[in-house]
Order: C-alpha cells, then structure tokens, then sequence
C-alpha cells in the first residue's frame, strides 16, 4: 500500500447517525481522506445486516477513492478484500493483523505509551492513533483524557510513524494537534453527529490542511 492520507480520518458505525450512509457520503464529498468502519456497542448491527452496511459504506468509499479500513475485525477486512483494519491493544495483535491481511494492506494500530508505540512499529503498522486527546462521548471505555503530550513524545522518537490524533477533535482545537506533531485527525462526532456533515468535513479538512501547510497556503 502507498503512502495513506491520514489528514482527515473519518470513524463511523450504524449508530453514530440517524442516517448513516448519507452522513458517509456527505463526509465523503466534504474531503475525508480515509474511512474506517467501526460496527460496535450495545445495539450495532450483527450477521448479515452489518455485512450489508459494511459493503455500501465500502462501495461509497471507492466511489469516492478514499481508502475503506474495518475496526477490530480482521476477518472481515480480509472477506471483504477491505483496505486495511484498525487494532487496538485488548484485539488482535499487529503482528497477527499485518500477517493475516499481507504486505499491501493497511494496518493501523491504537497506542498509549512509547513502549506499545515501538511495538507497533515492529510489528508493521503503518500508523497509529492516539488519545483520547480531548473529552469524548463516542467511546464508554475510553481510556482518560491523554492530551497531546504522548503524540509529542512518540512523533519524535519515532518521527517515521505517522500519528493521528483521536478523541473529541473538532476544527476548534485540531491546530493543538498538529501542532504536537499527528500526520492526521480522526473524529466520529464532529462529522457524524453534525447537522451538515459535507460542511463539517469541509472545515476539518481546511482547518487541519491550514495547520499544516500554513493560513496563506489554504483558503
Ligand atoms: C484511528 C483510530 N485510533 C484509535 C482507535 C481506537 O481503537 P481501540 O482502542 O481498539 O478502540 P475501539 O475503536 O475498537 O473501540 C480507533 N478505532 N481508530
Ligand atoms: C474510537 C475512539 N478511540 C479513542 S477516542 C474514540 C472516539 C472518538 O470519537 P469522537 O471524535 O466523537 O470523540
Ligand atoms: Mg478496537
């Protein structure tokens, strides 16, 4: 796999919207940059019905070339020929992610600390997200508020590893996380739960391109 755009990565299940697959291709046409499929909580979909839902959010995705990675299940990516899948520490190691799903597949992998930072590294990921950096309502077993410290830490330790920045990211505060040096931001409700999601990608998008490229080079 070539090099991702990790710029504005979009994260999103049946029940983060009323309505899912518009919110995906209104996100879509408001520029994010990779999509990642996470089917999970009390009441996501199972069997046959999430298959469903996985396969027209994978087919938006190619409609609009932007790279369709599946949480948690690497069985899935791999059945569905996915472009990538997203681990964390309490799933599938990375080592066993990156040998199931092969070379030219993504692998991204959730990390705390500079030790699971350098595992991951080792063991193929190509990037890793990190946080909570900020409050968040999208996950009930988030771990606390980690701020941009550990993104500073690891970015220059292991400045080959590129970072995205997770948790209660708006385009308000996203600059704070480029500034610590993440390559990318992740975000469920700034999109999903917004009442324009194509605007919302918009301004995430600009806000995240202006942090790194500079206010003149972005209108
Ligand atoms: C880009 C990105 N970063 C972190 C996570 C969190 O993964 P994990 O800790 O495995 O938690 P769940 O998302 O599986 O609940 C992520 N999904 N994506
Ligand atoms: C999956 C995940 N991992 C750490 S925080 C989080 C949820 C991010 O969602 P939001 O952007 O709505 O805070
Ligand atoms: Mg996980």
């Amino acid at each position: 796999m070539g090099k991702t755009d990790l710029t504005l990565y979009f994260i999103m299940g049946s029940m983060n919207a009323e309505k899912p697959l518009s919110v995906l291709e209104d996100a879509l046409k408001g520029g994010v940059t990779c999509f990642q499929f996470r089917e999970k909580g009390p009441r996501a979909l199972v069997g046959m019905e999430k298959r469903a839902f996985a396969e027209s959010c994978q087919r938006l995705c190619r409609q609009f070339g932007v790279p369709f990675i599946v949480n948690d299940d690497v069985d899935l990516a791999l059945e569905m020929d996915a472009d990538g899948v997203h681990v964390g520490q309490d799933d599938a190691e990375a080592r066993f992610a990156r040998e199931k799903i092969g070379a030219d597949k993504i692998v991204g992998v959730s990390v705390h600390t500079v030790e699971e930072a350098r595992r991951a590294m080792m063991d193929g990921a190509d990037y890793v997200g990190m946080g909570p950096v900020y409050q968040t309502s999208s996950k009930d077993d988030a771990k606390p508020v980690a701020g941009t410290t550990m993104i500073t830490v690891v970015g220059k330790l292991f400045p080959d590893l590129p970072i995205v920045g997770i948790g209660g990211i708006t385009a308000e505060n996203a600059d704070a996380v480029f500034e610590a040096g993440a390559s990318g931001l992740s975000v469920i409700s700034a999109i999903a739960t917004a009442m324009d999601p194509e605007l919302a990608a918009r301004r995430l998008r600009k806000a995240a391109l202006r942090s790194m490229y500079g206010r003149r080079a972005v209108r």
